[in-house]
């Protein structure tokens, strides 16, 4: 099937794109617990690149997960999929002009490995927002670490299932010494030759 499959170049190339934008086009990956402080401080990030007028998108779990990757639940395959295919999205993206803003646990050495291949190691920035487990407990925000301690959602990251924290991502946000102004402001300092 796919010896089938010829490549269009299309003229409108993405160095065009990024011309026109005035900034280059990456991901910006955040890892972390359930509950750690991903979308919070992913939400920010986006507004304030949209604020300086800035070519910026984000693909959300929950979007993402009842729309392309419905179906997929929290196995190690799943998740692998899952990540695959957001990966494979936010390579369009990228391609699109887009600073992309991606926020998924990603819990695995082995998933983070795919994605950043995906993507293309150039164009993908690692943020890990660290927050303990205990924290992440304390603050249960949809309620979901009560049920995984009750039995009610099985491989619940962190309680059944694994999280390999990064061990050299290229920003490290410990959001409990930090606020969540501060984690957008290291975030953004970190890409401002790139904007
Ligand atoms: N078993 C289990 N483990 C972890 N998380 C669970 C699980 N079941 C449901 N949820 C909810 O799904 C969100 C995580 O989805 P992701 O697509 O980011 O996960 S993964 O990257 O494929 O591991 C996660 O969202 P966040 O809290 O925003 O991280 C949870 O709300
Ligand atoms: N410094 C901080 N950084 C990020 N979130 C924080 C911080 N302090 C407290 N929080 C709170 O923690 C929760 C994180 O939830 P959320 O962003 O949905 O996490 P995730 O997307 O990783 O599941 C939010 O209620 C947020 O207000």
């Amino acid at each position: 099937m796919s010896e089938n499959i010829t490549i269009h170049h299309y003229d409108l190339t993405r160095e065009k794109r990024n011309n026109r934008n005035q900034h280059k086009s990456f991901v910006l990956w955040f890892t972390g617990l359930s509950g750690s402080g991903k979308s919070t401080i992913a939400n920010k990030v986006e507004a304030a690149l949209f604020e300086k007028n800035k070519q910026v998108y984000s693909l959300d779990g929950d979007n993402i997960r009842s729309g392309i990757n419905k179906g997929l639940g929290f196995t190690k395959a799943d998740r692998y999929e899952n990540l695959r295919r957001i990966a494979e999205v936010a390579k369009l993206f990228v391609d699109a002009g887009n600073i992309t803003v991606a926020a998924f646990v990603s819990p695995t050495y082995k998933d983070r490995d795919l994605v950043k291949n995906i993507i293309g190691e150039k164009d993908f920035i690692e943020v890990f927002v660290d927050t303990s487990l205990e924290e992440c407990e304390r603050r249960d925000v949809k309620g979901l670490y009560k049920k995984a301690r009750a039995g009610e959602i099985k491989n619940f990251t962190g309680i059944e299932a694994p999280y390999d924290a990064p061990k050299n991502p290229d920003i490290h946000i410990k959001t409990e010494e930090k606020t969540v102004d501060q984690a957008v402001e290291e975030i953004l300092n970190h890409i401002n030759t790139l904007i």
